[in-house]
């Protein structure tokens, strides 16, 4: 299974994705896996990305696609092996959370196809951690040594469209503790083992 951990800037993505990579997954599944790989969406960014974002500029559909195509070869990669993985990404777009899942097959030149590709993947969940303007706003505050500061999270949530129930999502309110989170998680991943596909 790959969980796509998504929401806004300072929603909790990389405090989540390194406690579920580090120290719990591997308690909860019985596989001979030390943790699952944790894919940083961040470190997939071009550096014209990051210079822009730490200028406090929002980053535009144009900039964001390469990186998403990135993110696209990871989750296939990870994918082919069968492997387990987390990947951090804001996702924030319908759009984008299509084209994690499908690459340039999303792209809306890609005529009509575009329009029949699955809404969801059955090997990939979206971890949708929701919160509100306030709550993130003071994390970021306080949060010291990352390029994303806080005046850019009205752009974040103006861009936001929340995932909807048939893209295959688990939503997680933020204002519960890492470890909560994480224990909503297992809870799923050992549902999905004690239930398997058809
Ligand atoms: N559930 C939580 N309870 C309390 N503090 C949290 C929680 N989740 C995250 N934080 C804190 O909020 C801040 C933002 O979290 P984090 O950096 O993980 O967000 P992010 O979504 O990865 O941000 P970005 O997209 O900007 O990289 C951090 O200082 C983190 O320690
Ligand atoms: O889509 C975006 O605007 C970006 O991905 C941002 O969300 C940053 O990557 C991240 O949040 C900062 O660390």
């Amino acid at each position: 299974m790959i969980y796509i951990i998504m929401g806004v800037s300072g929603c909790g993505k990389s405090a989540l994705g390194a406690f579920l990579s580090e120290k719990c997954i591997h308690v909860c599944v019985s596989t001979n896996q030390l943790g699952w790989p944790l894919h940083e969406g961040d470190s997939f960014h071009p550096q014209g990305n990051i210079e822009k974002m730490a200028r406090s500029e929002p980053l535009t559909d144009q900039d964001r696609l390469p990186w998403l195509l990135k993110l696209h070869e990871v989750i296939e990669r990870e994918r082919s092996y069968g492997s387990d993985a987390l990947v951090a990404c804001s996702a924030l777009k319908r759009l984008y959370r299509q084209i994690l899942l499908h690459g340039s097959k999303a792209f809306p030149s890609s005529g009509p196809d575009q329009d029949g590709l699955p809404a969801s993947s059955p090997d990939v969940c979206f971890l949708f951690l929701y919160g509100d303007y306030d709550l993130i706003q003071q994390r970021m505050v306080v949060r010291r040594g990352h390029y994303m500061k806080a005046d850019l999270l009205r752009s974040q949530f103006d861009v936001l469209e929340p995932p909807l129930d048939k893209e295959n999502v688990l939503s997680l309110d933020i204002r519960t503790s890492i470890t909560d989170m994480a224990m909503e998680v297992e809870k799923h991943i050992v549902s999905l083992k004690s239930s398997p596909r058809p």
